[in-house]
């Protein structure tokens, strides 16, 4: 699965890379950038992150016809910490263009996208984001995931980054990173199995961030995964298969908002 989502940016890729040929320069969003990683953890926080994912390869198209900032004031309203926007188009259906569309918000926001080049760094600094997704898994070579989780950092990014499994967190490790996603979907069978996340939180040390991601559907999985320390949840389809996806994060959320 990751080799496609790999070919279907690297035309991306190519493309940022003619338009930096032809003297093309992104100028960064000079914008505010509210704290990611300080806001998964202010003490009163739901810890969720809701995800606007309007297609996926798992499920097929999940809501398109709700336009992103009706369904992120909806998840603002409902006490999400940070909005998960997803950008890629082939699979997801996302664009690049929702980040700016729920800026206005005021929440943090994470880049969801397959990023393999210093150029689709380059252009999530014109946008709003606060945070980058960097999946280990894309990397070959330890060396290129840490140039770009530098570069991030160095641009006032913060770079979450995504694991697997036991290798993909001491890869995580190794290049010193500090907010973790654990993701619990098999990307071969594109199952899920929240024993992932609640396996690997046991390696969780001083100064980490972790996020539990992917499968998470009701309130007791909700309250489960918190209790065994993860920081944060990432939640998408679960919310966005509601007309009203805000409604979904009041239900899920058990009730309150
Ligand atoms: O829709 P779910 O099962 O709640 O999952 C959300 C999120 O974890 C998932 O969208 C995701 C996790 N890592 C990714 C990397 C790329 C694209 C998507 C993802």
């Amino acid at each position: 699965m990751l080799e496609k989502f790999r070919r279907a940016k690297q035309a991306e890729v190519d493309e940022l890379i003619r338009l930096r040929d032809a003297g093309h320069r992104h100028l960064p969003f000079d914008g505010p950038r509210p704290k990611f990683g300080a806001a998964l953890t202010r003490p009163g926080t739901s810890g969720i992150i809701a995800e606007y994912k309007r297609a996926s390869p798992s499920r097929g198209d999940i809501n398109l016809s709700v336009p992103p900032l009706q369904a992120c004031r909806g998840y603002a309203e409902a006490g999400a910490c940070a909005l998960s926007i997803l950008t890629e188009s082939t699979y997801f259906k996302g664009s690049l263009g929702f980040l700016s569309e729920v800026a206005p918000l005021g929440l943090p926001l994470l880049r969801k996208d397959f990023i393999i080049h210093p150029l689709q760094v380059e252009a999530t600094m014109a946008t709003p984001a606060s945070a980058i997704l960097l999946i280990v898994r894309m990397f070959d070579d330890l060396d290129e995931l840490a140039q770009l989780h530098a570069l991030c950092l160095t641009n006032g990014l913060e770079p979450v980054v995504e694991v697997f499994d036991e290798r993909d967190l001491d890869r995580a490790k190794e290049i010193g990173s500090t907010i973790i996603q654990v993701n619990n979907r098999d990307l071969d069978t594109l199952t899920t199995d929240l024993g992932r996340c609640l396996d690997m939180v046991r390696r969780k040390e001083d100064g980490e961030i972790w996020i539990g991601a992917s499968g998470i559907s009701t309130p007791e999985q909700v309250s489960t995964l918190k209790a065994a320390g993860l920081d944060a949840l990432l939640i998408g389809t679960a919310l966005m298969q509601y007309e009203n996806p805000g409604q979904g994060l009041v239900r899920l959320s058990g009730g309150q908002s």
